[in-house]
């Protein structure tokens, strides 16, 4: 299906002709998306294996998993049977019966991680029932020296476009991009930074409800809490709502239950900023100025311009709703071939609200950029789209 902007787009004056880009898709070889399911999927597999004593059905399902989606497998319709089987059926529409390597990125991955879910036993009555798969992993990471270091250093005043940069730089901290990504790549800068329209819009729209669709748990939710807690401390927000995953997703994609473990952490902080910020956020739950909500398409393996009417009147009236993360990035623009130097506002027009993309760059999709941002990048000869390093702040609204 063609990415064409909704008519609501026609607030954006100017705006040319969209090319016709080709979705990104894994039966390329060397790309980076074939990458991810030949190198990094096995790691995975092999790293949840480890983690949790599974019996040997959900051994064997989770191994037959990586083998079919590596190698050639046909695509099978979930059974009806499972909750989200209709969901999926309908979602898979045009996919199923072709080769796993047949379909775009942006769908098998969606579908590998729902697949994995189900191989450990989530949707079954049984033991294994709602048991995430990647606790051990988010729980290591929420317990671990790194997030000491960023709780403490909340102590220090600073300043909103700080708490911004931790939020943004947060979701470099994905667990499924540190599993083959080389350690230490530092950070190289923004490759687009609309902030300051960011501020603006959030002025504009003082006292509104902003939401924020999170991305991953633990080190990257740590600093999106903590820039909630300053939208409404300072009245930028009136209330904010957090939109998470209703079931783990992406290895160390949010859930409630990761925003619980997140907020305990900040409530039993030794410092004094760092608890009082957990104390006022676990207030505001409670008094609904901060509400965590979900839906099943934040699962879905489509676009977000597919959203069904009710989340998308679920999203309208926001002031601001900020996206987090490369993923949701894909999802927002189209996970497309698209050149790099399409406005991101052509894209976007067919959001419910002003949107904002906070992300570091970690697979293929890139627009909005200036050409000479283009240029340089290109002439660096890395793998600047995909290599985490570089990051962006995109805006339209
Ligand atoms: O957590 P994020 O920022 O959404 O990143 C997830 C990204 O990781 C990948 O799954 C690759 O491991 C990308 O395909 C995906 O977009």
């Amino acid at each position: 299906m063609p990415h064409t902007p909704a008519p609501d787009a026609s607030d954006v004056p100017d705006l040319p002709e969209l090319p016709d880009a080709p979705e990104i898709r894994i039966d390329v070889p060397g790309s980076f998306p074939r990458a991810v399911f030949r190198e990094r999927h096995p790691v995975l597999i092999g790293q949840v294996l480890d983690a949790l004593p599974y019996g040997p059905r959900q051994r064997a399902a989770l191994t037959e998993l990586l083998a079919r989606s590596t190698g050639g497998g046909v695509l099978e319709p979930p059974d009806a049977d499972t909750p989200d089987g209709a969901r999926w059926r309908a979602w898979g529409a045009g996919q199923w019966g072709r080769r796993w390597d047949e379909a775009p990125f942006l769908w098998a991955e969606s579908w590998f991680y729902r697949l994995l879910l189900e191989a450990t036993g989530w949707f079954r009555p049984g033991a294994w029932q709602g048991v995430d798969p990647f606790a051990p992993f988010k729980a290591a990471e929420l317990a671990g020296p790194a997030v000491d270091a960023e709780l403490a250093a909340l102590e220090a005043e600073s300043g909103r476009d700080a708490l911004l940069s931790a939020a943004l730089w947060g979701n470099r901290a994905d667990l499924s991009f540190r599993l083959t990504a080389p350690d230490g790549s530092a950070e190289s800068g923004l490759v687009a930074d609309d902030s300051a329209r960011l501020w603006a819009v959030l002025e504009r729209g003082r006292g509104g409800r902003v939401g924020v669709v999170a991305d991953n748990a633990g080190r990257e939710l740590l600093p999106d809490l903590v820039l909630i807690d300053h939208l409404l401390t300072t009245g930028l927000a009136g209330q904010a709502v957090l939109y998470v995953k209703p079931h783990p997703y992406f290895l160390s994609d949010a859930t409630t239950a990761d925003t619980l473990a997140a907020l305990t952490r900040l409530r039993t902080a030794p410092g004094k900023a760092a608890a009082a910020i957990g104390e006022r956020l676990w207030r505001a739950m409670g008094e609904g100025t901060l509400t965590v909500r979900t839906h099943p398409f934040f699962c879905a393996p489509l676009p977000y311009d597919a959203m069904p009417a009710d989340l998308r009147a679920e999203l309208a009236g926001a002031t601001l709703t900020v996206l987090k993360g490369d993923l949701n990035y894909r999802r927002l623009v189209g996970d497309r071939h698209w050149p790099p130097t399409t406005p991101f506002a052509a894209l976007t027009g067919y959001f419910p609200t002003p949107v904002a993309a906070l992300r570091t760059l970690k697979s293929d999709v890139a627009v909005g950029l200036a050409p000479d941002t283009v240029s340089r990048l290109d002439a660096t000869g890395t793998p600047w789209r995909t290599s985490g390093r570089h990051a962006l702040i995109q805006v339209h609204g």
